[in-house]
């Protein structure tokens, strides 16, 4: 009996912990956004596809132990500490510095070369084409960080489910997670979210542990030359596993989803607009001309290229919590004409960029967390876009038409299309 008050005590506290949260705010002077209900929040105003909704608080994205992020996370840290600038720097010196990009330009094109050939022999077939980018793309990095492929392009043979392993680390980052909105819920896992990242994030390691390992013993017996890829580079700098592993985990996720989905979404809005498509076959053959091969040194010399790319990202952004913009008619704003739908001329005769400090534009965020990936995307995008166009006259499987295309997005931590892109290669 005598411990029936505090007990009782200790069950309200995080309820009135709850309600002054929600009163709280309504002495701030917080940008308009739909009113929280008292205790829920927002939670029944973010819906299914939340990048577009009205909700004022947008969830942390992943659910992991804090002090572990903060420590070994590039792209969930929460401030900017010593581990994140180190992070950055590193990677910018051995991945993204404009000398880094060039010097693994003749491997992304290598790793093109296959994909094209291997679509050159699915020609007549109906081809899921986000797979066979997606894994064009993962063993690009696969290269440079191990020095092998880590997927199939024929997606069917693929046993490893690596494609499979990250998609599940990708959705459940993006699922709204209850502990985000109630922290004081945190501990107890409530939908099971750490629990299942961590199965995944297990699986993702299992596929390069043994490398990792080989490696380590290769290099301190010294049977292999030293620094012949980022892993190797990483061990020299003293990296232990899980340091290895954050990144490594970080760099594939954040590499492969965003720049697929960008090369997905623009063939699907290629193939629904035949003016633009048109337009970018002619400066790809008038440019490129007509038994030459497309290289990275000669995708520079393509505006119209550029600007379908950045057409593409400025309505498809792949890291969608930034919003989107696509307006379905053309209407006036504050004076301002915004035209509809897919125009990439809009691009051709405006110094607009997102490597620039255009903050009206910022697929690729801005200030100091832009995406530091931007320059070894820009060079991926750009080249396998250009050559699927110019090797192939893509059509859709049993005549469909194109402006029937379902064009339907899909929420997660990057924009995905709801029903994957399938083509007939030609
Ligand atoms: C089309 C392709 C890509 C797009 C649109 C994109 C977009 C973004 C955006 C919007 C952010 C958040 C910026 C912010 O918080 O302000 C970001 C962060 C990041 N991206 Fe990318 N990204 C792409 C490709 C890549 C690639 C290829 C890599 C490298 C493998 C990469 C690695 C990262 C990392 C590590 C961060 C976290 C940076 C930080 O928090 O300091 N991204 N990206």
């Amino acid at each position: 009996m005598e411990y029936t008050l505090p007990a009782s005590v200790l069950i309200l506290i995080p309820f009135f912990a709850l309600i002054l949260e929600q009163l709280v705010p309504k002495y701030l002077n917080l940008p308009p956004g739909r009113r929280p209900w008292p205790v829920l929040g927002n939670i029944l105003h973010i819906g299914k596809i939340p990048h577009i909704s009205p909700a004022r608080s947008v969830p942390r994205v992943v659910s992991y132990e804090l002090s572990v992020i903060d420590q070994h996370s590039i792209l969930w840290s929460s401030d900017l500490n010593n581990h994140w600038k180190f992070s950055r720097a590193f990677c910018r010196t051995h991945l993204f510095s404009p000398k880094a990009v060039e010097s693994h330009a003749a491997l992304r094109e290598k790793k093109v070369f296959e994909m094209i050939d291997f679509l050159m022999s699915k020609k007549g077939k109906t081809v899921k084409i986000s797979e066979i980018v997606f894994c064009a793309i993962l063993n690009t990095w696969g290269n440079l960080f191990f020095s092998k492929d880590l997927c199939h392009l024929d997606y069917e043979m693929n046993t490893s489910g690596i494609k499979h392993i990250i998609r599940k680390l990708l959705e459940l980052g993006a699922m709204p997670n209850v502990s985000d909105f109630y922290p004081v819920f945190d501990a107890l896992d409530m939908q099971g979210l750490r629990k299942k990242t961590k199965i995944y994030q297990d699986q993702l390691f299992n596929v390069w542990n043994e490398i990792v390992k080989e490696k380590r013993h290769a290099i301190s017996s010294g049977s292999i030359m030293k620094n012949q890829d980022f892993l190797d580079v990483m061990i020299d700098s003293g990296f232990s596993d899980l340091q290895i592993n954050f990144l490594l985990i970080e760099l594939i996720a954040a590499g492969s989803d965003t720049t697929t989905s960008t090369i997905e979404w623009a063939m699907a809005e290629l193939l629904r607009n035949k003016d633009v498509m048109h337009k970018l076959q002619a400066e790809l053959k008038s440019k490129i001309g007509s038994d030459d091969t497309i290289i990275e040194s000669k995708i520079n010399e393509l505006p119209y290229l550029a600007a379908c790319v950045k057409e593409t990202l400025r309505i498809h952004p792949p890291s969608p919590l930034l919003i989107p913009r696509r307006a379905p008619k053309t209407c006036k704003i504050m004076n301002y004409t915004i035209p509809k739908n897919s125009r990439p001329e809009r691009f051709l005769d405006s110094n607009v960029d997102f490597r620039r400090q255009n903050f009206e534009f910022i697929p690729f965020g801005a200030g100091r967390r832009i995406c530091p990936g931007l320059p070894f995307a820009r060079q991926e995008v750009h080249l396998i876009l250009a050559s699927l166009i110019y090797y192939f006259e893509c059509s859709l499987p049993n005549d469909e038409d194109p402006m029937q295309l379902d064009m339907e997005e899909k929420f997660g931590v990057t924009l995905q299309k709801e029903k994957p892109l399938l083509v007939v290669p030609i």
